[in-house]
């Protein structure tokens, strides 16, 4: 399949406990644009962005990144990639700065800490993950996407938890991101037509 596109999802069927979730779906994502995954509860956003990022495999269709087919191995997209799922891979039981240094060991002390300051993390550097709040916890889990020089983002409701403050600096580093060329993927109930204006729409 021919395609100037980063990332091609084509006629993609995932079936998860004996029903359909789609099926024959086909969408393709360009540098600098951002997709929206929409559906009520249920429909499967979670089950799309696993598929995608190779976590389980579809029934049928075909998926291919930078024009390979990447379908049975998922690795070259996987390189480029950073997945945060609802679990949003945080390590509860080590502090923030741990978890900092963990995702991104390549960077200075100084990088993360601004990091940390960027995000409002930088009273919590020395607390453990697990004694931070729901969004604050959210807040660390995002932190990857602000060291992350990943080309391919997919993000599963990564607005939950978030207050506004949090949500406008998701915001903005999406636009950023986008503006550098990147690719992003997301699920969300947050109208954010301004930034996404394309949507994958799942039935249920
Ligand atoms: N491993 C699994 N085995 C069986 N059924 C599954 C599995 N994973 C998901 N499902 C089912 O697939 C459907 C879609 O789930 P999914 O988590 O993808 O939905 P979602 O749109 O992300 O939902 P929500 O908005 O509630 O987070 C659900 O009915 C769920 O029970």
């Amino acid at each position: 399949m021919q395609s100037s596109a980063s990332l091609t999802i084509s006629d993609l069927w995932i079936e998860r406990g004996g029903n359909d979730l789609c099926k024959g779906l086909s969408f393709s994502i360009h540098p600098g644009e951002a997709w929206r995954v929409l559906g009520g509860n249920g429909t499967g956003k979670t089950s799309l962005l696993k598929v995608i990022a190779g976590i389980s495999m579809p029934l049928e269709g075909e998926i291919f990144y930078l024009g390979q087919n990447v379908t049975s191995d998922r690795s070259p997209l996987q390189q480029e990639m950073v997945y945060l799922g609802h679990l949003m891979g945080v390590k509860s039981a080590l502090t923030v700065e741990e978890n900092l240094r963990w995702y991104c060991p390549e960077r200075s002390l100084e990088e993360l800490h601004n990091v940390a300051k960027d995000l409002g993390l930088f009273p919590f550097l020395a607390s453990l993950v697990k004694t931070l709040s729901a969004g604050q916890q959210r807040r660390v889990a995002l932190a990857r996407l602000w060291l992350s020089k990943k080309t391919l983002w997919l993000l599963d409701e990564p607005f939950a938890s978030l207050d506004v403050e949090g949500g406008v600096m998701l915001e903005v580093c999406i636009q950023q991101h986008l503006t550098s060329g990147g690719l992003v993927l997301l699920s969300t109930h947050q109208s954010l037509s301004s930034i996404i204006p394309h949507d994958v729409v799942l039935q249920p």
